[in-house]
């Protein structure tokens, strides 16, 4: 099976963010990923709500909204007004995971669970059943462009395996320093989604390369 590819308007040129949301548009890419962030959470500020209307309103693709944000729960709502297809929460930044994703549910969206470079898989066991999809962060979270965390690849190795050992029907999504070479490595480890910002967004021909990421 191809990977889904989510590109992160993170890396987009935001004076121009029509015409980047536009190449999307008339790309190969599934989703447009969203990456909402809060300056407590992670230590770095990106867009909100009022920006993220009109992000809403040019995209022809679902999107795949990342908060990296202390209580995302509280946000449920705003998400679903952008009228989102994935409400992504970080594990860490929710004490009541379990109820955070009844609530995204309830909401009509589809829940997603992220976890940090330092959050081991083996505490999704308990959820992996009740979520759409797992998010594995091969960085740091707060940043485009930063390097690729090799473990990452094991990381979705054991993600797969706990998901045919309990019948979840989790996507496993991955989402920093993804490009051509870690790509390959994700997907034949076992992954569903690549993000990428930063390789998509300094390429050339980005069109091309949302192919050449499908078709790793
Ligand atoms: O969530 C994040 C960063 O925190 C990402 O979605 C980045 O936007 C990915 O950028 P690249 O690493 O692909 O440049
Ligand atoms: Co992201």
């Amino acid at each position: 099976m191809k990977p889904i590819i989510a590109p992160s308007i993170l890396s987009a040129n935001f004076a121009y963010l029509a015409k980047d949301i536009e190449m999307i548009n008339n790309s190969e890419a599934e989703w447009i990923h969203i990456d909402i962030m809060d300056g407590v959470f992670v230590p770095n500020i990106s867009f909100g709500f009022p920006v993220l209307k009109f992000v809403a309103e040019l995209s022809e693709k679902p999107l795949d909204v990342h908060l990296m944000i202390v209580n995302p729960e509280k946000f449920v709502n705003e998400v679903k007004a952008l009228g989102a297809h994935v409400m992504n929460v970080h594990y860490e930044a929710c004490p009541h995971i379990h109820r955070v994703i009844q609530q995204i549910r309830e909401a009509g969206m589809e829940p997603a669970v992220t976890i940090n470079p330092g959050t081991p898989v083996s505490l999704l066991k308990d959820i992996i059943r009740d979520v759409y999809m797992v998010l594995i962060m091969s960085v740091n979270p707060g940043f485009g462009g930063q390097k690729f965390i090799e473990h990452s690849v094991d990381k979705v190795k054991e993600l797969r395996a706990l998901i045919e050992e309990t019948g979840s029907k989790a996507l496993i999504e991955v989402d920093g320093g993804v490009n051509k070479e870690t790509g390959a490595l994700l997907v034949e480890a076992g992954a569903d989604v690549l993000v990428a910002g930063s390789a998509i967004f300094s390429a050339p021909d980005p069109r091309r390369m949302i192919v050449d990421l499908k078709n790793l």
